[in-house]
């Protein structure tokens, strides 16, 4: 059967002080020791990886993130997005949100991969590196270059190789964050 190199982790956020002042429950829960979550009462769902409410950033990033950026400094290509309803902690995980304001440790996975990355770069005098990054907002069909504003709706296209493969960004339809390296890594939220 042909591998398919896909990886799923689920991360439970806490409840928000909003949310707690309104006295919403918690409906999801990990189970210790395993790739489990339970959601009500009984229904189970397992995953490649569970990160409970008490998470960190540092922890998802390590168990995650940390290899794919190896692999990349190997020549191999990686993609990573977050996935979830509004409100679920996309943008936290991700680390997009307002990067040079907040604490070391609550930075997410884009200030965390960019860290190590030219860190890598930093310490291989011998191999020539090409970084690019890319920021692009995929809503309702239509692309955005948050780089480039000016840039008209219409110019943007995502576009087929003969293959079929979407290459550059994924038919997604989140704000995306792409960085790419030589191999490229993408990160979508
Ligand atoms: N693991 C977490 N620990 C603490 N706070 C969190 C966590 N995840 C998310 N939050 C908080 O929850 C709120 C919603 O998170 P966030 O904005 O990341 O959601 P989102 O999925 O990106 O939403 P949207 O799709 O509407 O952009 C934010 O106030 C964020 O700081």
């Amino acid at each position: 059967m042909e591998e398919i190199p896909v990886k799923v982790a689920v991360r439970i956020r806490p409840l928000l002080s909003k949310e707690v002042l309104h006295n919403h429950q918690v409906c999801v829960r990990s189970v210790p020791n395993t790739q489990q979550i339970i959601i009500g009462k009984d229904r189970a769902f397992t995953f490649d990886y569970v990160f409970g409410k008490n998470s960190t950033q540092g922890e998802v990033y390590t168990v995650c993130i940390k290899p794919l950026l190896l692999s990349l400094t190997e020549g191999y290509n990686a993609t990573v997005f977050a996935y979830g309803q509004t409100g679920s902690g996309k943008t936290y995980t991700i680390g997009g949100g307002h990067i040079a304001s907040i604490a070391e440790d609550e930075k997410g996975i884009i200030p965390r991969a960019i860290q190590e990355l030219f860190q890598h770069i930093s310490e291989n005098h011998n191999i020539d590196f090409c970084v690019k990054v890319s920021y692009i907002e995929v809503y309702k069909e239509e692309l955005r270059d948050l780089l480039e504003l000016e840039t008209s709706v219409k110019d943007l296209h995502i576009r087929e190789d003969e293959k079929g493969n979407t290459g550059r960004i994924l038919d997604l339809k989140f704000d995306t964050y792409g960085f790419s390296c030589v191999p490229k890594l993408f990160f979508l939220s």
